[in-house]
C-alpha cells in the first residue's frame, strides 16, 4: 500500500515548513520561560521508562503538525500491516514479524494463512532446555566436563544484538560461564579468542540466518579445525557445535547435527533477530527466565506502540522528533548517549538497526526520494563521551540531536559514583539547552581586566538551544532493556514509513559481498593485476609484493 501523496508534498509537511520558520528563531530558554508546564506536556511514561522530550525545539503546535504528518503518511495502517504479518518487506516478499517472537500473549499471527506462534514457542522451548543444560553443567563436552565458555560466531545482526544485550545485562551473568563473540573475518579475532580457551569445555554457536556469510563460515571452519586438533574425532563435534539458522541444508553440510540446530524464519530480519534463536547466547548467559523478561519488555512496548494514540506514543514521538531535525533543521546525525557502562554497545547496535534499515535513497515507488532519509547514528557512553566529542555538540557548527539514557538505580552502587554519573546526565542536557550567555561568562570572569574579559569571553559563550531527549529508566533490568530496544526498533519503522522507503531489506550490503568475492580469487596468485582502475590495481599489486 503506497501513500498517494509523497512525504514532502503532504499538507502537514507544508504546515511544518512554514511553522519551522518561526520556531527555529526561538531559543529553548524562551520556550521554557513561556511555558512552565513543558515537562508535563512533553513526557511519556511506560512502566519503568520515562521519555522527557520537553528539551526539544518544539511547541504543542509542532507536535500536532508532526502527528498529522504521520497520519497523512498512513502510519496507522502501516503499523497494523506489520503486526498482522503482511509482506511489508516487498523487495524480498517477506513479512516482518519480530513482534511475533516476543508475542507473550500468544494471540495468533498468521503468515500465508498459518499461525506462526506454535513454531515460535517450539523454538523457545528448545532454547529453554538447551540453555538450562548448559548453565547447570548437564551438557557435557566430549571428555565429560561441563561447558565453561560459549563462543558465538556470527556477524551483523547475528552478532551485534547478542553482544549488546549480554553486555547490557552482564549483571545477570553466571559465574564460571564466559561468553565470547567472534565476528570479524580478520583472523586476529578468532585467534585471540581461542588463545584462552580449552576445546574440552568450549561450545561454539554458529549464528547465521543464511549460513553462507563468508566471515561467519570462515570463522566457524577455523574453530572446527582448532577443536579437532585436540579432540581428534569428528564424532565429538556435535557436543561442541550448535547452529542457529534458517538454512537447514547448509547447517547439515557444515557437519552440525540437525538436532543441535535452532531455527528461525525468513520473516525475522537479521538486525531484528536477537529475540529469536539468535538470542541463544543471551539465554545461556543470563538464564532463560531473564531472556523471557527481555521478550516481555519488548512486548510491553509493542502493545504500547500498537494501541496508543500518536501524541502519547513513545516510538512515534521519537521518530517524529528525528524527522523534525532531519528534514526541517537539516541535522545529519543523531547521537545516542547512554549514561550506563553496561550499555556501551547500545549505540553501535543501533548503527546497524537504523542505518541498515533507513539508509536508502530509493522510495517504495522505485524512484529516488526528494528529501533526506536515515541519519548517521553514533554515540558512546557518558561520561567518556563528554571528555571526547561533546565539545562539538556544545560549540560546533552542526546541530546534533541527542538521546540521553540513564538508569536511576545502578547495579553497582559504589560510594558516590552513581550520583556523580547522574549529575552529569542531568547537567549536560540542561547545559545543551541553556548554553551560557555573555553576561554569565562576564560574571564568571569578574576580577579580570576588561581587556582580558573581551579577549576570552567569545570562546566561553555557548549559544545552547541544542535539543535532547532524556530517557530515564528505573534500572537496566531485562524487562526494561527489552522495552528500550523495541522503542528504537519501532522508531526506525515509523521513520521508514514516513520516508516511504523499505526499511527491511539491505541491498546496499550485498554489493560489498559481491565485490569481495570477485577480488578474492585474484589474490590467490602473485601475478600483477591490471583489470581494475589504477588505484585498485596499484594497491593490490603492492599488497602482493609485500605479503
Ligand atoms: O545472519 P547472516 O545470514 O550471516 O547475516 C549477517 C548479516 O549480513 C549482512 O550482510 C547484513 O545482511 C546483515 O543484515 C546481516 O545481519
Amino acid at each position: 500500500m503506497l501513500p498517494t501523496t509523497p512525504f514532502d508534498q503532504t499538507t502537514a509537511y507544508k504546515k511544518l515548513k512554514a511553522h519551522h520558520k518561526t520556531i527555529a528563531k526561538k531559543h529553548l530558554r524562551e520556550l521554557f520561560a513561556e511555558d512552565p508546564d513543558r515537562f508535563r506536556k512533553f513526557n511519556i511514561r511506560l512502566g519503568d521508562l520515562i521519555l522527557d522530550y520537553s528539551k526539544n525545539r518544539i511547541s504543542t503546535r509542532t507536535r500536532t503538525y508532526l502527528v498529522q504528518l504521520a497520519e497523512e503518511c498512513g502510519l496507522a495502517g502501516a503499523i497494523e500491516q506489520m503486526f498482522s504479518g503482511a509482506k511489508i518487506n516487498a523487495t524480498e516478499n517477506r513479512a516482518v514479524l519480530h513482534v511475533a517472537l516476543r508475542n507473550r500473549s500468544n494471540v495468533p499471527i498468521e503468515v500465508d494463512g498459518k499461525d506462526v506462534m506454535p513454531d515460535v514457542n517450539e523454538v523457545l522451548e528448545k532454547m529453554k532446555v538447551f540453555s538450562g543444560k548448559v548453565r547447570s553443567g548437564e551438557w557435557k563436552g566430549y571428555s565429560g566436563k561441563a561447558i565453561t565458555d560459549l563462543v558465538n560466531i556470527g556477524i551483523g545482526g547475528s552478532d551485534l544484538g547478542p553482544v549488546m544485550v549480554t553486555e547490557a545485562l552482564k549483571a545477570y551473568g553466571k559465574k564460571g560461564l564466559n561468553l565470547h563473540f567472534v565476528s570479524n573475518v580478520d583472523g586476529t579475532h578468532i585467534a585471540e579468542t581461542l588463545k584462552v580457551l580449552d576445546p574440552e569445555t568450549t561450545l561454539f554457536m554458529v549464528a547465521s540466518k543464511t549460513f553462507t556469510t563468508q566471515e561467519t563460515m570462515a570463522n566457524a571452519h577455523s574453530a572446527r579445525a582448532w577443536f579437532l586438533e585436540k579432540a581428534g574425532d569428528e564424532a565429538h563435534v556435535k557436543k561442541h557445535f550448535v547452529a542457529i539458522s534458517t538454512n537447514r541444508e547448509q547447517v547439515e553440510k557444515f557437519g552440525i547435527d540437525p538436532e543441535n540446530m535452532f531455527g528461525f524464519w525468513d520473516w525475522v530480519g537479521g538486525r531484528y533477530s536477537l529475540w529469536s534463536a539468535i538470542g541463544l547466547s543471551i539465554a545461556c548467559g543470563i538464564g532463560f527466565q531473564n531472556f523471557e523478561q527481555l521478550l516481555a519488555g519488548a512486548h510491553d512496548m509493542d502493545n504500547h506502540f500498537r494501541t496508543t494514540k500518536f501524541e502519547r506514543n513513545m516510538p512515534v514521538i521519537l521518530a517524529l522528533l528525528g524527522i523534525w531535525y532531519n528534514n526541517f533543521f537539516g541535522a545529519e546525525s543523531h547521537a545516542i548517549l547512554p549514561y550506563d557502562q553496561y550499555l556501551h554497545r547500545f549505540a553501535a547496535y543501533f548503527q546497524q538497526g537504523d542505518m541498515e534499515s533507513n539508509g536508502k535513497y530509493v522510495g517504495r515507488d522505485g524512484q529516488p526520494v526528494s528529501y533526506q532519509t536515515g541519519p548517521i547514528i553514533w554515540g558512546e557512553p557518558g561520561t567518556n563521551g563528554q571528555h571526547a566529542f561533546y565539545q562539538l555538540i556544545h560549540q560546533g557548527t552542526k546541530l546534533i540531536p541527542c538521546d540521553f539514557i540513564a538508569p536511576a538505580i545502578s547495579h553497582n552502587p559504589l560510594g558516590e559514583h552513581h550520583k556523580m554519573l547522574l549529575s552529569n546526565f542531568f547537567a549536560q542536557t540542561e547545559a545543551l539547552m541553556n548554553g551560557k550567555t555573555r553576561e554569565e561568562v562576564e560574571a564568571e570572569l569578574a576580577g579580570k581586566s576588561r581587556e582580558e574579559i573581551d579577549a576570552l569571553a567569545p570562546f566561553k559563550v555557548f549559544e545552547g538551544n541544542r535539543p535532547t531527549n532524556s530517557i530515564l529508566v528505573k534500572k537496566i533490568t531485562p524487562r526494561v532493556l527489552g522495552s528500550l530496544i523495541a522503542l528504537y526498533e519501532h522508531k526506525i519503522f515509523v521513520q521508514g514509513v514516513l520516508w516511504n522507503i523499505f526499511s527491511f531489506d539491505q541491498w546496499g550490503v550485498e554489493l560489498g559481498k559481491q565485490l569481495a568475492n570477485k577480488i578474492y580469487p585474484e589474490l590467490q596468485n602473485d601475478w600483477p593485476i591490471s583489470e581494475h582502475d589504477s588505484s585498485t590495481n596499484g594497491l593490490i599489486n603492492q599488497y602482493k609484493r609485500w605479503r
